[in-house]
């Protein structure tokens, strides 16, 4: 059987530009031709050298054929499979899928020229000849679920799901009906399942008579006639009659269980929300001067970000309803906002975390914001560590891009936020507490726990304006109203500005804009010139050091613009974009860059250091200290990067930084958690299948006054708002059956 790559495959995974370096060259293996496990492992060891596979995907493959004498050319497939994919974010390897994929991707390509949606799922990354390669072997080791299952389980690595549950056996590889896991995220999403339907079941209202949520925290329930009155002087006033009030409904959902999940688009209100919950919370509590509350985020500026949204949101209230609370205590009682590895106690060489089930958080509420991006292993590990008596409140936006580790939590647990689900005690709550009928369509003939608390908050408050409708327009598909709104290919809307999507745009153009901001525009101001003009003119000098508020000044100037790759490598990537546009400041005497440091060099952390206090994400800028008693003259002290914490900067010495990039472009995935008022989205030429609908609309969603979009070849975005991103994971299936 000669092997069959449909058309349009070789543009959806970019341009094939002839035989790759070490590009497997073997004969196609034939259906009755079975290979051997050497024979698979040394195909993997041709991918793995044309690029197509990591070294650690060849590496599981050959230990477990070398340790497991029964292993089949199966196990040394799939291990391989399975670890790549592990590394694109999937928790496991859904065999029925993969195999069918083989079959799928031999019929005919659906229409649509050469950036047609590609049928499948792409199981190894790469050009189309990765996909031929990889196919080839699948048509020869045959692909029928059962067989493999069969030839898996009696390899000796891989233990069935109902074995390792029963006897807690150690195999690598676990087997779970048809999905194949690395033993670690098996365990991770069993954990993560059993716990959220546990905490979210643990939040059943009583069923009969008035509507009164269960004891919580030996607490005494709390009454619905008074959660009612404290609604409706936390949001001033009883609810609109002609609108449905969501962030009423989420408060008294949160209140009544030890879980919340709080889900919307940006602007959608879910901070104002739980500022007021946090009230509430303290308001109905028996002994509020003992209550613990506790605020994280995954990244560091998310954190910062959530504590002064919730200060400023409970100053307001402070000053709205003096002496309805006390303020004070509250504040009091509401800790430092903490990275999830802080809160935790990540350590250095460890995947262990210094709070576990043994040594549980000190928390009786924690509120985490952006739970999109918290992976499978952290959620798992978060879980494990809080006391089964606290609440778990979640705050995020379920559409956007998944966590870069592998998981997609909030995703997976937010499958049924859109349609509600709301059980008939739940409505019954609701309106107790809220004073409104649930809508019908929210309520559903078959609910499960966790769909009882989770709420979606459905309008936003900031993004009214074109940003708004285009981020919708994007979440919907709807190529034809995001191509108008940004006047792509079409006339351009009068509107405000805000949206650009210029055509015809070299990489010289996107440094430009970058460094000099938009020209004629309210968010002009954005340009890298900005920050780079107050370090010029010497904001944060004096003579001990640089201030604190000429750094703050610095990187809030810093923080004002942006440019998104969805890609890394080439001239419309991370690399090629900061290294151009590091050029341009340098010729234009902005910098004077002459090694890898130069001062006002913005980095991003790209590996944690608690040592250092430092974590993946983290965005500082290198300023020189005051000179050294003794150096050269006008020489100034060494360079050291300043983090804003908060409101408060610190700094580390930046030969002490081992693991940082320059930060002008980044990645829209290391974009998540921060917003800037200008947001350039760069988009490659070519197809590629890391372009989806969610990565348009992170980038997005990250500007908060203009956004422009560089898209080279427009084709590349009408694909990308069709491609969802979807990543293999047990968790809905476990969930739906109550784990
Ligand atoms: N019910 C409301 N009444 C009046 N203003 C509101 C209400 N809800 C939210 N807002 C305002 O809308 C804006 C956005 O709210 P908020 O910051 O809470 O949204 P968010 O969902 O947390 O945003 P992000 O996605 O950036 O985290 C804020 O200025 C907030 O004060």
């Amino acid at each position: 059987m000669s092997p069959h790559v449909p058309d349009g495959q070789v543009d959806l995974f970019g341009p094939v530009s002839g035989q790759l370096p070490g590009h497997p060259t073997g004969e196609p293996a034939e259906p009755g031709d079975a290979p051997s496990p050497s024979a698979v492992l040394a195909e993997l060891a041709a991918w793995a050298e044309a690029g197509w596979l990591r070294a650690l995907d060849l590496s599981l493959a050959r230990l477990l054929v070398q340790q497991c004498p029964d292993a089949s050319a199966h196990l040394a497939l799939a291990a391989a499979l399975l670890a790549h994919n592990e590394g694109r974010g999937h928790t496991c390897l859904p065999l029925d899928e993969w195999l069918a994929s083989v079959d799928e991707a031999a019929a005919p390509t659906a229409p649509g020229g050469s950036h047609a949606r590609p049928l499948t799922e792409p199981w190894l990354d790469g050009p189309a000849d990765a996909q031929a390669a990889l196919a080839r072997q699948l048509r020869a080791l045959g692909t029928d679920p059962g067989e493999w299952r069969a030839a898996l389980l009696c390899s000796g690595a891989v233990a069935a799901a109902g074995e390792i549950v029963a006897t807690g056996l150690a195999s690598p590889l676990i087997l779970s009906g048809s999905r194949l896991y690395l033993r670690r995220h098996f365990r991770d999403e069993q954990a993560v399942a059993q716990a959220v339907v546990g905490r979210a079941a643990a939040a059943m209202p009583v069923a009969e008579g008035a509507p009164q949520a269960q004891p919580h925290a030996g607490t005494e329930p709390p009454d619905a006639a008074q959660v009612r009155l404290w609604l409706d002087r936390l949001f001033g006033g009883p609810p609109a009659p002609d609108r449905f009030d969501w962030q009423r409904s989420a408060c008294a959902i949160a209140l009544r269980g030890r879980l919340a999940l709080i889900t919307g688009g940006p602007g959608t209100g879910k901070t104002y929300t739980v500022a007021r919950l946090l009230a509430l919370v303290m308001a109905v509590h028996p002994q509020p001067q003992a209550l613990r509350i506790a605020l994280a985020a995954p990244t560091g500026k998310a954190a910062a970000r959530l504590k002064q949204s919730i200060d400023s949101a409970l100053q307001q209230l402070a000053a709205a309803l003096p002496g309805a609370l006390d303020w004070g205590l509250l504040q009091q009682r509401l800790s430092q906002s903490l990275t999830l590895h802080k809160l935790l106690g990540a350590r250095p060489d460890t995947r262990r975390f210094g709070r576990d089930a043994r040594h549980p958080l000190e928390v009786d509420l924690l509120v985490v914001d952006e739970a999109s991006m918290v992976h499978l292993e952290m959620m798992a590990a978060l879980l494990a560590a809080l006391p089964p008596a606290s609440r778990l409140v979640l705050l995020g936006d379920k559409d956007q891009l998944a966590s870069v580790e592998a998981g997609a939590v909030l995703g997976d647990l937010c499958v049924d936020a859109a349609a509600g689900g709301y059980d008939e005690d739940t409505a019954a709550w609701i309106q107790a507490c809220v004073g409104q009928a649930l809508p019908q369509p929210f309520r559903c003939g078959q609910p499960g726990p966790l769909a009882q608390q989770t709420v979606m908050l459905r309008e936003s408050r900031r993004f009214e304006g074109p940003i708004g409708a285009l981020a919708l327009a994007v979440n919907a598909g709807d190529v034809t109203a995001a191509r108008r709104l940004l006047g792509l290919g079409v006339p351009a809307p009068a509107d405000d500005g805000s949206l650009r999507a210029p055509t015809g745009v070299t990489p010289a153009a996107v440094c430009d804009l970058a460094v000099h901001g938009r020209a004629g525009n309210d968010a002009s101001a954005t340009g890298f010139v900005n920050y780079l003009r107050l370090l010029r003119e010497g904001a944060p000098r004096r003579a001990d050091g640089p201030s604190p508020d000429g750094v703050r000044a610095v990187l809030q100037a810093f923080e004002r613009c942006r440019v998104l790759c969805a890609v890394r490598e080439g001239e419309w990537g991370v690399a090629g974009l900061n290294a151009a546009i590091e050029r341009q400041l340098r010729q234009q005497g902005w910098i004077a860059r002459q090694g890898e440091w130069y001062e006002g060099r913005p980095v991003m952390v790209t590996r944690n250091d608690p040592a250092l206090g430092v974590f993946n994400g983290d965005i500082g800028l290198a300023l020189r200290g005051p000179a050294q008693p003794g150096g050269a003259q006008g020489a100034g002290g060494p360079l050291r990067v300043w983090f804003l914490d908060g409101e408060q900067p610190r700094s580390v010495l930046a030969s002490r930084l081992a693991a940082v990039e320059t930060a002008y472009a980044m990645t829209v995935h290391k974009s998540q958690g921060s917003e800037f008022e200008h947001t350039v989205l760069v988009l490659p030429p070519h197809a590629n299948p890391v372009l989806t609908r969610e990565l348009v609309y992170t980038g997005i969603t990250r500007a908060r006054r203009a956004f422009t979009l560089v898209a080279p070849e427009p084709a590349v975005f009408d694909l990308a708002l069709q491609r969802r991103t979807r990543r293999a994971s047990g968790l809905p299936d476990l969930l739906a059956a109550g784990a």
